[in-house]
């Protein structure tokens, strides 16, 4: 069964834009759960664009499903996790200035700080993920670093299965099972929609996880909160 985690740094910049708290951030997150939801993901940022340090704190005692917190492992952001205690966190090589998450780990690279930071977070009780392409080294290396989840960045596949080229989803499909044969859970992400979510999950062996917010809260404006999150539900099924 594939859980759906809703990405709410969306509704954070809408909330933020008006320098006010309408949306209100915490009420939309028990709000998704309460449709259905499986579990809420953040990614505070840097520059706090949208979701604020202060949000990550705020929404412990409001998620009930799952909670799953994504960033690049800098101190303040290790720090943070570590002190909120998510279910989940999901390590996130962006630069401080990306507009959004552009690229996975190169677990081959950076393995050494990897399994020192996942270790860290595995000793406190986080699982751990590691957002990563749909490379075989890159799997083999995520092995390595000991981490208990790859999260597939789906930007790749979800451009190309738009223009219609159905076999962009073969290097994820090989991905998934090598992890799995691996040891690693699969989870994806990264602009997954209602058009694209049956195509990927039916082809996605062991998927635990989808994260999904950009297209979700851009659905919802015209199909409702609620309506979007269980048309979701209904593909993953
Ligand atoms: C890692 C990932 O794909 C998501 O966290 C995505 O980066 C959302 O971030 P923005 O909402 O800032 O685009
Ligand atoms: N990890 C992916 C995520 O949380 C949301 O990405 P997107 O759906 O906003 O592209």
């Amino acid at each position: 069964m594939t859980k759906l985690s809703v990405n709410v740094n969306k509704i954070a910049t809408l909330r933020n834009s008006r320098g006010g708290n309408t949306p209100n951030l915490l009420q939309v997150a028990k709000d998704i759960q309460s449709f259905g939801g499986e579990g809420i993901t953040i990614h505070p940022r840097p520059d706090e664009r949208h979701i604020r340090y202060q949000d990550a704190y705020d929404l412990k005692p409001v998620v009930y499903t799952e909670y799953n917190i994504e960033g690049n492992p800098v101190p303040k952001f290790v720090d943070l996790v570590l002190a909120v205690k998510p279910t989940q966190v999901t390590l996130v090589p962006d630069a401080e200035d990306a507009i959004t998450s552009n690229a996975g780990w190169d677990t081959k690279k950076h393995k050494s700080f990897l399994q020192e930071v996942i270790s860290e977070f595995k000793q406190n009780g986080i699982r751990t993920s590691i957002f990563i392409d749909p490379v075989k080294d890159m799997i083999e290396g995520a092995a390595e670093t000991n981490a208990d989840r790859i999260e597939l960045y789906t930007e790749e596949f979800a451009s190309e299965y738009t223009k219609g080229n159905e076999k962009a989803i073969i290097p994820y499909s090989d991905s998934a099972q090598l992890a799995i044969d691996l040891g690693l859970g699969v989870n994806a992400g990264h602009d997954l929609s209602l058009d694209n979510i049956k195509f990927f999950r039916d082809n996605i062996s062991g998927l635990l996880e989808v994260s999904i917010g950009h297209a979700l809260i851009s659905e919802s404006i015209y199909l409702g909160l609620e309506n979007v999150v269980n048309m979701y539900l209904h593909r993953l099924k």
